[in-house]
């Protein structure tokens, strides 16, 4: 039987817990003024920015300053805010600054369903993201300018030559110039993906840099290796494919090796062509 307790009201909040809320909340909206006045400030800020850039195109993304601007932040950051959520607050602000100066659209090669979703984390939930059947076709659309940001999935050993966007990269016209997601909460594997766009990219202070290696004589990995260590460029990581006598790798090595780098010159390959760089992402568990 139901007692007339169980269906009596809960008492109110006594006078002083419902003042403490008041006064919390109270301090909350004057905290979200502020914080709407500085972010409406830092827009003027860019607009003024975007305004003295010099005329002719200059790209209004710049992922090493990004880069630059998070790995900041993530170093004061402390408090209850996972750093995290920090990350995603300032991803919006940058895609929507990087909107303001321009059209500003992301094509992806959606291999999976995780390339869409890194796309919009990173480039913001305002940015428009089309999904291409393929990567030719994601990267015909930034050349063409219809859009300006191409993602694209990691190179995997063995994939199918038409999914190997790097053998075909047209560059400098289009190079790498970030790696996605910058951040992430742990170091183990994650979905991740390139960003491509016209140009090249702008160094953030700690890079790595993507080499595409042709050559028609069949060398092996460890002399690959050891060609590349000699000339100063031992790589991280290296893809290698054999097609029809030729030889391509992918070199993934430590800092901005760009055109003209003499370290290019030394090596004894038919072709070494820089495909661009990216900021090393942070990674919040290194463990
Ligand atoms: O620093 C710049 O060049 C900017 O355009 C400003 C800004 C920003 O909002 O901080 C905007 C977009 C870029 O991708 C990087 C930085």
């Amino acid at each position: 039987m139901t007692s007339a307790a169980d269906t009596a009201p809960s008492p109110a909040s006594p006078p002083a817990a419902e003042a403490a809320l008041a006064a919390l909340r109270g301090e909350i909206d004057r905290l979200d003024d502020q914080l709407h006045d500085l972010v409406m400030r830092r827009a003027e800020v860019v607009a003024s920015l975007a305004a003295s850039r010099v005329k002719g195109g200059a790209s209004p993304l710049r992922p090493g300053r990004e880069a630059m601007i998070l790995r900041r932040l993530l170093h004061r950051h402390h408090g209850d805010l996972p750093p995290g959520a920090m990350v995603r607050l300032w991803r919006e602000i940058l895609a929507s600054s990087s909107a303001m100066q321009g059209g500003f659209s992301v094509a992806v090669y959606a291999r999976d369903p995780d390339q869409p979703r890194l796309a919009r984390e990173h480039f913001g939930s305002m940015t428009p993201v089309r999904s291409m059947p393929t990567a030719a076709q994601a990267l015909a659309a930034v050349g063409s300018g219809e859009a300006q940001v191409a993602v694209l999935p990691l190179p995997e050993e063995g994939e199918p030559p038409e999914q190997a966007w790097w053998m075909g990269l047209d560059a400098p016209r289009l190079q790498v110039v970030a790696r996605l997601p910058f951040w992430a909460a742990h170091a183990e594997t994650l979905p991740e993906a390139f960003a491509v766009t016209p140009g090249a990219p702008d160094p953030s202070g700690a890079d790595r840099s993507l080499l595409r290696l042709e050559l028609a004589k069949d060398l092996g990995r460890p002399q690959l290796l050891a060609a590349l260590a000699t000339a100063g460029l031992a790589p991280r990581t290296m893809l290698i494919r054999r097609d029809g006598g030729v030889v391509r790798a992918l070199a993934e090595v430590d800092g901005v090796v760009a055109e003209g780098d003499p370290r290019l010159a030394a090596l004894p390959f038919d072709r070494a062509l820089p495909l661009g760089f990216y900021a090393v992402p942070e990674r919040g568990n290194q463990g």
